[in-house]
């Protein structure tokens, strides 16, 4: 599997299912899409403000059909414990060409439509995915929590090398210098070590990296 980064801003998103699993799934996508949770009872846990519908669809393609034509979503993921509705609904949004998450499947996706949910850090604008194609979801989560640590100040980092990229740009310095010295900013450990401390001076430790590589005065 390939991993993309999708923007689901602006973008519905149908979960069918409200027990534990179609509510982790609904924050998830919460934080962007506007999520709408189909089950006929919502277990008692947080869906990330999404909207719950009550209603208890049938394992049958035509209902499932009608839910995702008047929904029109970017995404239907299917977390019911029903196999049939699962399937229903799966294949509902293949045909409506739409991408699909299974929750309750993890083996014989049916193309590039079958998308699988990583285990996910986030320190924006930074985002690292974790998957292992299904085979071992406790493994994808222990590694996401491992790298939250190594990923500490990525966020920071992100920015500033972002303003740098800008100002190397704006100074016209050439396109050599400029990424040896974003090169060397990044990976460069007293910057990083103000970047995790929150001092404020990860800004002129990067500029130092930087004087040093363009060999003029910076900034
Ligand atoms: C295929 C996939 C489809 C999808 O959902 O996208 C899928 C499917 C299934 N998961 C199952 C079980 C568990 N899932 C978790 C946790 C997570 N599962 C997630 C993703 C995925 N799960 C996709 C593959 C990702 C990959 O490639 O690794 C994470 C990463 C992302 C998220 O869901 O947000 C999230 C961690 C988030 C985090 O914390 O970072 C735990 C751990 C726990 O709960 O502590 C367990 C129990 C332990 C275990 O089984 O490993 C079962 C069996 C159900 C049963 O036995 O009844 C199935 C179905 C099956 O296997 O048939
Ligand atoms: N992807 C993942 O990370 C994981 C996936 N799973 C899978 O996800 C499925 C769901 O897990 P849980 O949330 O723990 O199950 P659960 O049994 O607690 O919840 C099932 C939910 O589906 C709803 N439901 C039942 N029939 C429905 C219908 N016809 N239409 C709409 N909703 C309906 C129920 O009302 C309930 O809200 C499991 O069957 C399992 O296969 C389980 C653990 C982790």
């Amino acid at each position: 599997m390939i991993p993309l980064f999708h923007d689901f801003d602006g973008a519905t998103v149908i979960v069918v299912g409200g027990g534990p699993v179609g509510a982790r799934k609904a924050r998830r996508f919460a934080r962007e899409a506007d999520v709408v949770v189909v089950a006929p009872t919502f277990a008692d846990a947080d869906f990330g403000g999404a909207e719950r519908v009550r209603a208890e669809p049938a394992a049958d393609p035509e209902e499932a059909t009608d839910w995702v034509e008047r929904t029109d979503p970017a995404l239907v993921v299917t977390a019911t414990d029903d196999t049939d509705v699962n399937e229903a609904f799966a294949t509902a949004a293949r045909d409506a060409g739409t991408l699909v998450n299974r929750a309750d499947h993890a083996e014989d996706r049916e193309g590039p439509m079958d998308v699988v949910v990583p285990a996910t850090v986030r320190e924006d604008p930074v985002v690292a995915a974790v998957a292992t194609g299904g085979a071992s979801p406790a493994l994808s989560k222990y590694l996401r929590e491992r790298l939250e640590d190594e990923l500490d100040g990525a966020g920071a980092m992100a920015e500033l090398t972002a303003d740098l990229r800008e100002e190397l740009k704006t100074r016209e310095i050439p396109a050599d210098q400029r990424h040896e010295a974003l090169r060397a900013v990044v990976r460069d450990p007293r910057v990083w070590k103000s970047l995790r401390t929150g001092k404020p001076n990860g800004r002129q430790a990067a500029d130092d990296v930087v004087g040093q590589v363009v060999g003029v005065e910076w900034p």
